[in-house]
């Protein structure tokens, strides 16, 4: 997979060559391109952003430069995320989604925002994405790319050492993942949960669907809303 991201600061990105993303890179897996929107500008200031039309507060950045590095690095074939907290919600379903995709595109939008009709252009040549990781209000999209960026890459083949780590966590089964524990049994006179120790393999998965369960119906009732009826049986629903 090929990822661009354009930013005027393209070292917020520098995260993405440490760790996980960056060892995907050093292997190939993942292609990582950051490029600086101000190499898109002709004027003398290297300007990226204006007064807002019809008022407001704050600037909103230029069509001109966004359109020239859109064209630039995001061919016929790519997609383009817009990170916003004016777009859906980034979830598990679709960092899946965009794990699929051959290459990806970010547009790191801050001041007020890019000039939609960036966007509206865009679309005629592209699948955009406007996409939120959370109800909140960032300095720009940069921080969110990395987000999601991380979350797409560990989904890609070959990165993750265990890929059955993909298997049994939040969101993947609709429920949020079940507590771990590791050694020492006992810890601080803190025991870990007895069933967990007793290799009773079938006891074991039904503790841990319990606690999934239960942590969820405390942490994220609305997602237990969103599953359906055949999801639960008659013990489920005495927790
Ligand atoms: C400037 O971008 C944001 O503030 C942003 C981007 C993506 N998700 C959010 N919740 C905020």
């Amino acid at each position: 997979m090929r990822v661009d991201v354009v930013s005027i600061f393209p070292d917020y990105l520098a995260p993405l060559g440490l760790s996980l993303v960056g060892k995907a890179a050093a292997s190939g897996v993942l292609d990582v391109r950051v490029h600086h929107l101000r190499d898109f500008t002709h004027d003398k200031h290297r300007s990226v952003d204006d007064t807002p039309v019809g008022g407001g507060a704050g600037m909103v950045m230029r069509p001109e430069p966004w359109d020239e590095a859109l064209r630039t690095v995001a061919p016929e074939g790519a997609r383009l995320i817009v990170p916003t907290p004016a777009g859906r919600p980034f979830t598990q379903a679709l960092a899946a989604e965009l794990a699929a995709e051959p290459r990806l595109v970010f547009a790191c939008g801050r001041y007020e925002g890019i000039d939609q009709r960036v966007v509206d252009s865009a679309r005629e040549r592209m699948p955009v994405d406007e996409v939120s990781i959370g109800d909140y209000v960032l300095a720009g999209g940069e921080v969110a790319v990395l987000v999601m960026v991380e979350a797409v890459a560990r989904l890609l083949p070959g990165v993750l050492g265990n890929p059955d780590s993909l298997v049994e966590e939040s969101h993947v089964d609709g429920l949020l993942e079940y507590p771990v524990y590791t050694k020492p049994a006992v810890w601080e006179s803190r025991e870990v949960p007895p069933v967990l120790l007793s290799g009773h393999h079938a006891n074991i998965v039904r503790w841990r669907r319990d606690e999934s369960l239960r942590r969820t119906a405390r942490n994220r009732p609305d997602l237990l809303d969103r599953l359906p009826a055949s999801s639960f049986d008659d013990r489920d629903l005495s927790i």
